[in-house]
C-alpha cells in the first residue's frame, strides 16, 4: 500500500463551517477559518480545538448513504454534516470533564471528494498503529456481586461498546465464587496473548487479580513468594479497574474518580502507572499482599463487622463505621518500623502523588541504583540496615499502613493524603488511645482541608517494613487465658465497658479482607505491578499546550 504521509493539513467542512484541519505525529487540530479571509495566523482562539494523537480513540468513514463504515456501527449521519461535501469522517476522542472525568467525544469533517477523505481517515489510522501501549487484546473479570452489584451491567452498558470501538478484543470470565479470578490467573494456559487484565469490581477484585498475577509471574521465574525476604519479579501485564466496587480506593487514588467510562478510557489510550505492593507475612509465612489499607484497631473493626452486613452494599461501612466509632475499642501492642531512608518526601509535606510524579521516580531510581550496585554503592540490603529499627509500644485506636492516599469519595484527600503510589513506602500512622471526642475530631479531619496527623494522639512514619505484635500474642494467648483467665478478662473488660465483650486483639483489614492473625510483618516492594492509569492529573492543561506552531 503507498505510504501515507504524516502531516495533513486541508480545509474540511464542521457542521457547515469551513475548518483549517491539521494533523502531525502528535495532534489533530482544527480552527476556524473566518469567511472571505484566505489564511489564518496560527494562534488559537476560543472554538478552536486541538486533541493530542494519543488521546484520539478511533477514526471511522462515513458512507454517501449517512451510514457508518469501517466498524459495522450503523448511525444516522449529523444533519448539519450532511450539507455540501457528500464524503465525511468521524473521529472519536477523550474529552476532559470536571473533577478528572473523561467522556468520549466525536467530530465529524465533510470532505469535498472521496480520495481526501479516506486519506485523512488512513492517516490517522496509521498515527494510531504507531502507539504501541495500546492494549489490542485484554483479559476481563466480573465480580458481579460486587458494590450495588451492578458490575455486569456497567461492563456491558458502558465498557464493552467503547472497547469494541477502539477494536480492542476481550475474554469475558464472570466470576462465580471468590478467588476464581486469582485461581483462574494462576492457570491459564495462554496468559501472553493478552495485552492486560481488566477487573470490573472493587478493591477486592483487584487484590483478587494481583494476588493471581504476582504468583503467577513469581512461579515462572522461580521466585519463592512465599518467603519474606525475596526480591520479587514485577508483573508485565497491566491491570485495569473499572469501579463497581462499596469503596474502589485504589482507582480514585490512580484516576481522580470512580467513573467506569473514565477507567475505561485509560485503558484504550494505554496508560501505565507503576504501584507498590507491601507483602504480609506471620511468622515467615505468608499471608497476602495489600496496596492501598492495611488497618488494624478501627478500620479492622469496621471491616469485621461489615461483613455480616454485606446485603447492605456499600452504606455497610457507614453503619458498622458508626458502630465501631461508639465502641470505642483500643488495643495492645508493639509496633517497629524501618523507616524510609535516603528518599524525598514525608507524609506532612504537601507534595501529593499526581501524574508524572517526581519523588515516585526518584525514590524507585535510588532503590533500583541500590539493588544493581556499581563501583562500590552499597547492596539495597546494607542500605536498608543504615536505617535503624524503630520501637513504639502502646495502646492503639488504630494503626493503618497506607501504601497509597486511599483516597475514596467518603474522603477525597485520603487517610494519607501526600503518600505515593510507587516510592516504594508506606505512611504508618498510629492513632494513640484518646477520648472519643478526639478520636471523632481525626476522623472529620479527613474530610476537611485540616491535617488529621496534626494532633498530639496521632503520629506517622513514612516506612519500608514494619512489624506488629500484639501484646496477647496468639502463640502464648491460650496460656494467658489460662493461666490469668481472670485477671486478663477483668482487665479487658475495665476498658473496654461500652462492648460487653472482651476484645483481646482486632484483626487486619487488608486492602477490606481479614488477616487471620494479628501479628504481622510487612515490607514494601517498590513498583511491582503496573494500572492502566497516570495518576491524578493535576488540572486541565491541554489549552495551554496546544499551540498549532508546534504541530
Ligand atoms: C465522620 C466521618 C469520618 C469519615 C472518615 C473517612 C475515612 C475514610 C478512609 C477510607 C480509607 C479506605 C481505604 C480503602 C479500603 C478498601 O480497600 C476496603 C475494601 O474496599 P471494597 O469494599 O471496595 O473492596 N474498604 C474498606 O475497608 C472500607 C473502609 C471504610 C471505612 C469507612 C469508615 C466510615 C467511618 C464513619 C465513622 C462515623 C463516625 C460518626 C460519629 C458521629
Ligand atoms: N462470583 C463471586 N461470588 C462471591 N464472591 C465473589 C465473586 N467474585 C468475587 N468475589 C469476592 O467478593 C469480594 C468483594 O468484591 P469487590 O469486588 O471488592 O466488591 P466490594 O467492593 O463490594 O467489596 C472479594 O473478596 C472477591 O474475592
Ligand atoms: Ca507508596
Amino acid at each position: 500500500m503507498e505510504k501515507q504521509p504524516r502531516f495533513l493539513s486541508s480545509r474540511l467542512l464542521l457542521k457547515n463551517r469551513v475548518c483549517e484541519v491539521t494533523l502531525n505525529r502528535a495532534w489533530l487540530g482544527w480552527k476556524d477559518v473566518p469567511a472571505g479571509r484566505r489564511s489564518i495566523n496560527n494562534a488559537l482562539k476560543a472554538g478552536d480545538y486541538c486533541v493530542p494523537v494519543s488521546e484520539i480513540i478511533a477514526v471511522r468513514e462515513i458512507d454517501m448513504d449517512s451510514q457508518t463504515k469501517d466498524d459495522g456501527r450503523w448511525q444516522k449521519m449529523p444533519q448539519e454534516s450532511a450539507g455540501a461535501h457528500p464524503y465525511a469522517f468521524t473521529v472519536s476522542y477523550v474529552d476532559r470533564g470536571s473533577k478528572h472525568r473523561w467522556r468520549c467525544c466525536e467530530v465529524t469533517f465533510n470532505c469535498p471528494d472521496g480520495v481526501l477523505c479516506q486519506q485523512w481517515v488512513q492517516t490517522i489510522k496509521e498515527q494510531l498503529l504507531l502507539l504501541t501501549s495500546r492494549p489490542k487484546s485484554l483479559l476481563v473479570y466480573i465480580n458481579p456481586f460486587g458494590g450495588k452489584q451492578q458490575g455486569k451491567r456497567i461492563y456491558e452498558q458502558k465498557v464493552a461498546p467503547l472497547f469494541s470501538h477502539a477494536a480492542i478484543s476481550t475474554d469475558v470470565i464472570v466470576t462465580e465464587h471468590a478467588n476464581h479470578a486469582r485461581d483462574h490467573l494462576r492457570t491459564v494456559a495462554d496468559l501472553k496473548k493478552y495485552d492486560g487484565v481488566v477487573c470490573v469490581g472493587g478493591d477486592g477484585m483487584f487484590s483478587e487479580v494481583i494476588h493471581g498475577l504476582i504468583s503467577r509471574t513469581q512461579t515462572e521465574v522461580g521466585v519463592d513468594e512465599s518467603c519474606p525476604e525475596e526480591e520479587l519479579v514485577p508483573c508485565n501485564l497491566r491491570i485495569g479497574i473499572i469501579p463497581a466496587g462499596s469503596t474502589d480506593c485504589i482507582c480514585y487514588a490512580t484516576v481522580g474518580i470512580n467513573d467506569p467510562v473514565t477507567s475505561a478510557l485509560h485503558i484504550i489510550v494505554g496508560d501505565s502507572q507503576a504501584m507498590d505492593v507491601c507483602s504480609v507475612h506471620h511468622n515467615g509465612t505468608f499471608l497476602r499482599y495489600s496496596v492501598s489499607l492495611l488497618g488494624y484497631g478501627f478500620y479492622g473493626d469496621v471491616l469485621m463487622d461489615s461483613e455480616r452486613k454485606r446485603w447492605l452494599g456499600p452504606a455497610r461501612y457507614d453503619f458498622s463505621g458508626f458502630k465501631t466509632f461508639v465502641t470505642h475499642n483500643y488495643y495492645e501492642g508493639t509496633v517497629s518500623f524501618l523507616p524510609a531512608f535516603n528518599t524525598l518526601g514525608t507524609p506532612r509535606d504537601k507534595i501529593k502523588c499526581r501524574a508524572g510524579c517526581y519523588v515516585c521516580q526518584h525514590n524507585e531510581q535510588q532503590l533500583s541504583e541500590g539493588r544493581h550496585p556499581c563501583r562500590g554503592e552499597k547492596d539495597v540490603s546494607d542500605r536498608e540496615e543504615e536505617g535503624k529499627w524503630q520501637v513504639i509500644r502502646g495502646k492503639f485506636l488504630a494503626i493503618n499502613a497506607a501504601s497509597m492516599s486511599c483516597a475514596c469519595p467518603r474522603s477525597p484527600k485520603g487517610l494519607s493524603p501526600a503518600a505515593h503510589l510507587a516510592d516504594g513506602t508506606t505512611d504508618l500512622i498510629l492513632v494513640h488511645k484518646c477520648s472519643r471526642l478526639d478520636f471523632l475530631r481525626h476522623l472529620l479531619r479527613h474530610t476537611s482541608k485540616d491535617d488529621q496527623f496534626d494532633l498530639a494522639f496521632v503520629e506517622v512514619h513514612r516506612v519500608r517494613r514494619f512489624h506488629f505484635t500484639p501484646k496477647h500474642c496468639e502463640s502464648n494467648l491460650e496460656l494467658d487465658l489460662k493461666e490469668n483467665g481472670k485477671k486478663l478478662f477483668s482487665h479487658i473488660c475495665r476498658d473496654h465497658p461500652a462492648c460487653g465483650c472482651a476484645t483481646v486483639n482486632s484483626t487486619w483489614n487488608c486492602d477490606g479482607e481479614i488477616l487471620q492473625h494479628a501479628a504481622i510483618e510487612v515490607r514494601v516492594h517498590c513498583q511491582l505491578v503496573k494500572l492502566f492509569a497516570r495518576g491524578i492529573e493535576e488540572l486541565p492543561v491541554f489549552e495551554d499546550l496546544c499551540n498549532p506552531s508546534a504541530i
